[in-house]
């Protein structure tokens, strides 16, 4: 077999050859950019132009601008996300099709839209990321295309086929070679998408189907995170109909982790996705609070939910005997009887507090009103009763318009929020053992409530019991609807009146042409009228409690309570779930165990587990350091055998050094000078309590509750440290970590780490280069 080396063919050397390949490309990018341009202009007419149109005021017309906006200002969003990294890779096929891949579809303006570049979640597309030298899936040759900006600055070409023979002269010798550049880049404080070099495990995992829940499990820096991530842009791109409308939705374990993270989708062109930590899930509140460890623990605990339940019945009271309400005709007797069974069928309802307590009060007064009667219209001889239907009904009437009689309703069956029921259950808690119960007890005189993150679920699960008493605000919209359809038939009826006077002297009633009125009528009208909300449906999603999102991602999910995973399966009805974690890395007290201790109850076993090996962030030789650090505080426990450490795909050659000092703030001052000067962003991880004496050394370190992750030098504790990745790592006073902390702390940097130390280090950490 001879190979044939670029620009034999040709005539011109391999490098000449290999450079007229690099010109070919960079001719293709500026025609892509060129189209990428015309399509923007196009999307931005479109939108001005819709604008324009909604001058002239008829519905019609808004209900189309509403719809073009909405189109456009979606189109616009992608096609921006087009601008970076527009194409970044190309497929040649053994059969002669041959495809460029980009990160966002492009089409040629010609009648059969012919593709420019394909979408990377597209099927075609596939082999970028699936296909080896063992299973080529009839590829011929894999080119990925490096680009600065709009310049193309390096091609890198597998050959899939060995015996192919045609040679491009961007033969990589190493098929990773973009991948690890990639890996070795300086990073700038924001998560980036990594369409270009998805590795075959996580492509299938991106790609899996959306229906049930589907665990991903993996050590530190195995890309459990973007991998996730670039699920969500996958299955908005393959079930655009369902997930656009109901939207996907993304819990991280807290502002400063979404802030890291909240680029990638839009850069993928993706808005349909709403972001939100777990003490952001309940709308109108925000959490601002903290609980100690112990208050999170019970306040997340499976046993809150029947204590609520029980407190919320508690509420439902009945009356001291021989209470009495006042009554223009004479006290009413309230027997507890009378209660108990108005009680009981309000109960049997089954409906939510607030909702079953006009059955609770319509018996109340039917009761009382059948008192009533029966004392006015008694016969003294022992006859029938004198009253009629009708004066019976006048009665009804009277005690139901009664001040006293509501408020002794009130009394015992009162309407509630869950804001006040749960903040009345911190103030006693009741039906919990009294360990736990001193556990969240708030001391009257705390103030008014600040809420934290575990009392998110709590209120969730109190707004379920009590129900929203939204009766008002229905017949509000209810009217306002009314008001919409005769609007949208006066609008329908002037449609009518100009048709006749358009096709004037033709026959109107044999007309073939249609009308507005025969294709919709005026309620189908009204509301898609109130349809054009101009929020997206994660904004909307965002304001409203009970939405029920398409599909749901929780990060860091091994951090979950059982209270925080009822209000999460109630926002997935669908149970559409994809759930990323690592247990060695949990670090809340109130968190819920296995996967199948919390899948099991909403799922049964129709759940999937799927593992990540390769530690995609983290050298070897800090990948070793972390490893030995969690089993030496493993030692002599289950979890010993179990503890599978990442495989790291780069080493740096850099050892991870320790330095002993009597004065942390200054070694951790000077660590950071050494560091000055080199690319990317440093970050030091210490608890609380050392924060003030170290941003003091540090006094441009960005620190706090949302320290600028952008900043070269951060100053964070390692719940803050979670899920982060920093170029350099500097861990402060180690001992005082707890196990998995110290892990997570571990496993954060990219390229160098150091571990700052008064007291003596953990075990594992001894072997450290010292300084
Ligand atoms: N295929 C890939 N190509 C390029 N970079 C990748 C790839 N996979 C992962 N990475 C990078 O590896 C780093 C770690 O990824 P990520 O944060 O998603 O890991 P993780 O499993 O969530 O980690 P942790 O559990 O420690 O938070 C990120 O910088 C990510 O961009």
């Amino acid at each position: 077999m001879s190979i044939q080396v670029p620009g034999e063919e040709s005539g011109v050397g391999p490098d000449r050859a290999a450079d007229e390949e690099m010109r070919r490309e960079q001719e293709f990018i500026d025609m892509l950019y060129e189209r990428l341009g015309e399509l923007r202009a196009g999307a931005g007419a479109a939108v001005q132009g819709a604008l324009a149109v909604a001058d002239a005021g008829t519905m019609q017309a808004r209900l189309e601008r509403d719809v073009t906006v909405a189109e456009q200002a979606g189109v616009l969003a992608a096609l921006d996300a087009g601008e970076h990294g527009l194409c970044f890779g190309r497929l040649s096929f053994r059969d002669g099709a041959d495809h460029h891949i980009g990160r966002i579809g492009i089409r040629r303006d010609d009648a059969a839209h012919t593709p420019l570049v394909i979408d990377w979640r597209a099927d075609v597309a596939r082999p970028f990321y699936l296909a080896t030298g063992h299973t080529p899936m009839g590829l011929r040759r894999r080119r990925h295309i490096s680009t600065e900006g709009r310049r193309v600055t390096a091609l890198h070409d597998e050959l899939m086929d060995l015996a192919d023979t045609v040679r491009t002269g961007h033969e990589g010798t190493d098929a990773d070679t973009v991948l690890l550049a990639a890996l070795d880049a300086a990073r700038t404080g924001r998560m980036h998408d990594i369409v270009q070099t998805i590795q075959a495990e996580q492509d299938r995992i991106i790609r899996a189907p959306h229906r049930g829940v589907m665990v991903v499990e993996g050590g530190p820096g195995t890309g459990k995170t973007v991998v996730a991530l670039h699920r969500a842009a996958y299955l908005l791109y393959a079930h655009r109909e369902v997930l656009a409308r109901r939207a996907v939705l993304i819990v991280g374990p807290n502002p400063a982790f979404l802030g890291y993270i909240g680029e990638v989708l839009p850069a993928l062109g993706e808005t349909g996705v709403l972001l939100a930590s777990p003490g952001e899930l309940f709308p109108g509140i925000t959490a601002t609070g903290t609980d100690t460890p112990e208050a999170a623990a019970v306040k997340g605990g499976a046993a809150m939910a029947d204590a609520l339940a029980a407190y919320v019945r508690d509420r439902q009271r009945l009356p001291e005997p021989g209470t009495v309400v006042p009554h223009e005709d004479g006290d009413l007797l309230l027997d507890p009887d009378i209660v108990l069974e108005a009680r009981h069928q309000a109960r049997e309802t089954k409906l939510p507090h607030n909702l079953a307590r006009p059955h609770f009060a319509f018996r109340i007064i039917d009761a009382l009103t059948a008192q009533l009667a029966d004392r006015l219209g008694a016969d003294p001889y022992g006859g029938p009763n004198f009253l009629g239907p009708d004066d019976i009904a006048q009665l009804g009437k009277a005690v139901a318009a009664s001040h006293e009689v509501h408020a002794a309703i009130a009394d015992l069956w009162p309407v509630l929020t869950p804001q006040e029921l749960v903040a009345d259950f911190l103030a006693e808690p009741v039906h919990l053992p009294e360990v736990d119960a001193a556990a969240i007890r708030r001391e009257s005189g705390d103030g008014p409530v600040e809420w934290t993150a575990a009392d998110i679920p709590l209120l969730d699960e109190a707004a379920e019991l009590l129900g929203d008493d939204d009766s008002a605000a229905q017949a509000a919209a209810e009217a306002e609807r009314q008001e919409r359809i005769a609007y949208a038939q006066g609008v329908i009826d002037l449609a009518y009146a100009s048709r006749t006077h358009e096709f004037e002297g033709k026959d109107d009633e044999d007309s073939e042409v249609l009308g507005v009125q025969d294709l919709i009528d005026a309620e189908l009208l009204a509301d898609r009228q109130e349809e054009a909300d101009h929020r997206t449906a994660a904004e909307r999603a965002a304001a409203d409690r009970t939405w029920a999102f398409g599909h749901i991602i929780v990060d860091e999910a091994q951090e979950l309570s059982a209270m925080m995973w009822r209000l999460l399966m109630r926002r997935c009805p669908t149970r559409s779930m994809t759930l990323v974690g690592d247990p060695a890395q949990t670090a809340e007290p109130g968190s819920c165990g296995t996967w199948e201790s919390i899948l099991t109850p909403y799922v049964g076993d129709r759940w999937e587990h799927v593992r990540l090996g390769v530690n995609y962030r983290t050298p070897a030789e800090i990948m070793e350091v972390a490893a030995a650090a969690l089993r030496a505080a493993y030692a002599g426990t289950p979890q010993a055998e179990a503890f599978e450490p990442p495989r790291s795909v780069r080493s740096t050659g850099v050892p991870p050094w320790s330095e002993h000092t009597d004065d942390l703030p200054r070694a951790v001052a000077e660590a950071v000078a050494r560091e000055a000067g080199t690319e990317g962003r440093l970050a030091v991880i210490a608890q609380q309590q050392h924060h003030e004496a170290l941003l003091a050394a540090l006094p441009a370190a960005s620190a706090g509750p949302a320290p600028d992750l952008t900043s070269p030098v951060v100053l964070l504790d390692p719940r803050q440290a979670k899920g982060l990745e920093f170029d350099t790592v500097l861990v402060a006073e180690p001992a005082e970590f707890g196990v998995s902390d110290l892990y997570v702390a571990l496993t954060r940097a990219t390229q160098r780490l150091g571990v700052v130390h008064t007291q003596p280090l953990p075990a594992g950490l001894e072997g450290l280069t010292t300084r």
